[in-house]
């Protein structure tokens, strides 16, 4: 099949989860009475979020056979992403929930309630090859590689990509409260990222990988060893930097934002840096791109309902040229 005959620019495959984003913000959640609640997870942020600016998005993973099960697939479904290829829990797993603190707009932290969560339970033999067979590259969530037999799913997912020149992208997504040990990260982390074309992640997510303070430079020297051809690491509010195998360096600077809140700033840079790179921009548009994808979704109350539109990332983009 060639790039032009498929159906899907992207399938992404992790967790499709809630959030529960508290809506007194600016304090402790001690003190926190009332929560919104959102389709949440790195991976269906992503997905929602390239599919509300035109790419043809598809979606891997497991949803509780529940309220909140039912709630996650009609809200990817209405924000255009296929969601064929998610299975629903027949043996009782739940919702992974995450709820948000806005202590300030500096000080946010999330408390995820993850255990025995449907996501972790995807099946290698719930992975279907003629569906990823359809897409132009596929995204694999860190998290996902935490459990078994999520783990092997990923695994699996990788195997078809590879056998029909599908591109795996891999967004490292680290989230300790899922993990049981640096080293196992590390171990799975290496292995998913040795494999992929493009990888994705925040300078401490490349340590986590590496288990070890490192640098850039050895970081790419290390990967471009493998499969990568374009790595991407992200500095916070320094911005990004992207490395292609042929040598170039690309600095993304991020955007002035009226912060709310921290988080959503990676999924949503994620989402448009895709979108633009599969659209045929270069990698430094593509770069400005994620970066002002960020700062308009870290201005907002939520993650995946505040996605934004190509016209307001192109506006703020144009307002500071
Ligand atoms: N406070 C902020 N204001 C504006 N842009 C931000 C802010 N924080 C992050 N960004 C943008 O989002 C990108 C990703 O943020 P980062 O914090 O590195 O990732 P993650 O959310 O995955 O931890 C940054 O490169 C930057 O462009
Ligand atoms: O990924 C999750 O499970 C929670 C997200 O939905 C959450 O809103 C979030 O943390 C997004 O964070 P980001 O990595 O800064 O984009």
């Amino acid at each position: 099949m060639s790039q032009n005959e498929k159906k899907y620019d992207l399938i992404a495959l992790g967790r499709a989860c809630i959030d529960l984003n508290a809506v007194e913000y600016n304090r402790p959640m001690e003190e926190t009475h009332t929560f919104s609640k959102y389709v949440g997870g790195s991976p269906a942020n992503i997905a929602i979020g390239s599919a509300k600016l035109g790419l043809k998005v598809g979606f891997i993973g497991k949803i509780p056979d529940d309220q909140h099960g039912r709630f996650i697939q009609k809200f990817m479904a209405d924000a255009g992403v296929d969601t064929s290829g998610m299975v629903v829990d027949r043996e009782g797993h739940i919702a992974g929930l995450a709820f948000t603190e806005i202590k300030s707009p500096e000080e946010c932290s999330i408390l995820m309630y993850r255990e025995g969560v449907a996501d972790l339970y995807l099946q290698p033999e719930e992975v279907n090859e003629d569906y990823i067979k359809q897409a132009k590259a596929l995204l694999i969530s860190g998290t996902a590689l935490a459990q078994s037999p999520s783990r092997e799913a990923v695994f699996q997912a990788i195997k078809f990509a590879k056998k029909h020149q599908v591109d795996v992208i891999f967004e490292l997504d680290y989230r300790s409260y899922t993990w049981k040990s640096v080293y196992e990260t590390s171990v799975y982390y290496s292995l998913v990222a040795e494999q992929a074309n493009i990888v994705i992640g925040t300078r401490d997510e490349f340590d986590m990988m590496e288990n070890r303070k490192g640098d850039n430079a050895s970081t790419v020297g290390y990967l471009f060893r493998h499969q990568a051809k374009l790595i991407v690491i992200k500095h916070g509010v320094e911005g990004s930097y992207a490395y292609t195998k042929s040598g170039e360096i690309y600095h993304g600077t991020a955007y002035k934002s009226k912060v709310l809140k921290t988080f959503g700033a990676g999924d949503s840079y994620a989402a448009a840096f895709l979108h633009a790179l599969m659209s045929g921009k270069d990698i430094q548009t593509a770069l400005q791109y994620g970066s002002a994808s960020a700062a308009i979704v870290v201005s907002k109350h939520s993650c995946s309902e505040a996605m934004p539109t190509i016209a307001e990332i192109e506006a703020l983009i144009k307002a500071n040229a």
